[in-house]
């Protein structure tokens, strides 16, 4: 009788600094691995990268591969194959592959999950703003045609409970969207409700190319999206009602080391 395989779904974390070694044990015992490669973008991790860590081949799979033609993907493991799908950050934080584990589990495939640093961790820890004063967090997307007002309201909704927003900017055809483009789809939303919901911000924390050498923290105001901000991908934090150590450190990182509070 066939014994059927493994599904494991694999954190990367951001950068090659923040690979695990339980990420590449589980790897290196993979038969065949998959890269996500559409969900999130790194500054050093990709598919050469991962097959010279491992010694494996490794495949680059898009959306389809990984959502419509996600059976195919599972006839692997079904087969009795070790599979891996290793996305950069975390497998389950911003990314839609509970689906798969949950497809996989259904057909009695073993699921191991294998958590990555994921941006969403990081980017709460440099902006030394507090965990538990966070919503519920979005992605502010390219207009598709349709007046979608998702991010606006989210970023309303978490502000008037007192509760931070953190932000992904989505990435389209490889190319991720910049803090202008951000500001400027939010802008587009908020005249569609009629509302001026970023003037109720005095400062935003934009992170940049967490956890490579070049990373970039910056509290900017929403109409400096100009300044230099680092170059992408990005994260925008909106926060809201601040506590004094909470401001003590957005001071600190707007006005950097010259900060001093007395
Ligand atoms: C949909 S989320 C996927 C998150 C991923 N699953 C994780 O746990 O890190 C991808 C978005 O996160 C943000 N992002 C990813 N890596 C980043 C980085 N190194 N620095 C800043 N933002 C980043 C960008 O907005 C990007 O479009």
């Amino acid at each position: 009788m066939l014994m059927p395989g493994r599904l494991y779904l694999v954190g990367l974390g951001l950068s090659s600094n923040f690979l695990t070694q339980a990420t590449l044990d589980a790897l290196r015992s993979s038969d065949v691995i998959f890269l996500d490669g559409y969900t999130s973008i790194s500054c050093d991790l990709n598919a050469e990268l991962i097959s010279k860590l491992t010694s494996k081949e490794v495949i680059v799979a898009k959306r389809s591969q990984l959502e419509d033609e996600a059976k195919q993907l599972l006839k692997l493991a079904e087969l009795g194959n070790v599979v891996s799908i290793a996305s950069i950050g975390d497998p389950m934080i911003a990314t839609t592959h509970a689906a798969l584990a949950v497809d996989a589990m259904s057909r009695g495939i073993e699921v191991k999950i294998v958590p990555g640093i994921s941006v969403f961790c990081y980017a709460v820890s440099k902006s030394m703003l507090s965990s538990y004063k966070f919503g519920r967090s979005v992605t502010i997307t390219y207009p598709t045609g349709i007046a979608d007002v998702t991010a606006i309201k989210v970023i309303e909704s978490n502000f008037s409970q007192g509760l931070h927003t953190l932000t992904f900017l989505d990435i389209k055809d490889d190319k991720p969207m910049r803090v202008s483009e951000a500001f400027d789809v939010l802008r587009e939303q908020q005249s569609r409700l009629g509302r001026d919901v970023l003037g109720q911000f005095q400062y935003v924390v934009v992170e940049s190319r967490l956890g490579c050498p070049d990373e970039k923290v910056s509290v900017i105001s929403v109409n400096e999206a100009d300044e230099d901000v680092g170059s992408p991908p990005y994260v925008i934090i909106f926060p809201s009602r601040l506590h004094f150590m909470e401001v003590d450190a957005l001071k600190w990182l707007r006005f950097k080391r010259e900060y001093r509070s007395t």
